[in-house]
């Protein structure tokens, strides 16, 4: 499947979604993740694409709701900093698996775990709109993976990060 979901054209909006959602390819003993798993009836279901050809810069959505209020009108930190550590796990999936000369709809992905994740809150974060996280793919080596992030809400840059990610151990998989 292909997604294609052109933005305002221009400026931070000019993006994207290209391909198939690295986590609708996560196997299913490690898919339980709040975060991103489809088993979890709980969790945000985050989904990363690749947002160009480059597969350098991916891109994950988000639309938190009421239940997500740090105070009125704006949202927890603690999701931000969520939404922004599966959109870092997935990208390092993303890019673990095409490095590794995988393809993600034949073969399926690589399952990484967060080793570190560091959050930097810019602007309080609005309600009930959109945020877009683009990851950048700094670096593989073996299997560690380390992403940039940003987060922004319209036009607003609220939050930027940057997560290490490793690939998962097997000990830590369950069925
Ligand atoms: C509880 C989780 C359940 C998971 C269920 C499955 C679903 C997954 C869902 C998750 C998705 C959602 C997200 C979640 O919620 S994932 C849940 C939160 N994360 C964890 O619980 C992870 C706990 N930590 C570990 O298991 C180990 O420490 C890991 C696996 C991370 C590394 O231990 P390992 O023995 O494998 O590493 P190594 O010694 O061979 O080092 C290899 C390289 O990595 C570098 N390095 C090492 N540690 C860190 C670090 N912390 N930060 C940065 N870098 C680190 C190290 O310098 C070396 O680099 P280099 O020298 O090569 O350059």
């Amino acid at each position: 499947m292909v997604t294609r979901r052109a933005e305002a054209a221009g400026g931070a909006g000019a993006t994207v979604d290209e391909g198939p959602a690295v986590q609708d390819h996560y196997p299913a003993d490690a898919a339980h993740c709040y975060g991103c798993g489809a088993r979890n009836p709980f969790g945000h279901h985050l989904k990363t694409r690749w947002a160009d050809g480059s597969r350098t810069e991916t891109i994950t959505r988000f639309t938190p709701g009421p239940e997500q209020t740090a105070m009125p009108g704006y949202v927890y930190g603690g999701l931000v900093a969520s939404v922004l550590d599966c959109s870092g796990t997935g990208s390092a999936a993303l890019a673990g698996t095409h490095a590794a000369g995988l393809d993600l709809e034949g073969d399926g992905s690589l399952r990484y775990v967060t080793g570190t994740l560091e959050v930097r809150y810019q602007r309080p974060t609005p309600m009930s709109v959109e945020l877009v996280v683009r990851g950048r793919v700094e670096e593989v080596k073996g299997r560690k993976v380390t992403v940039a992030l940003t987060m922004t809400a319209g036009e607003d840059e609220v939050a930027s990060g940057r997560v290490v990610a490793l690939q998962l151990p097997d000990e830590m998989r369950s069925s």
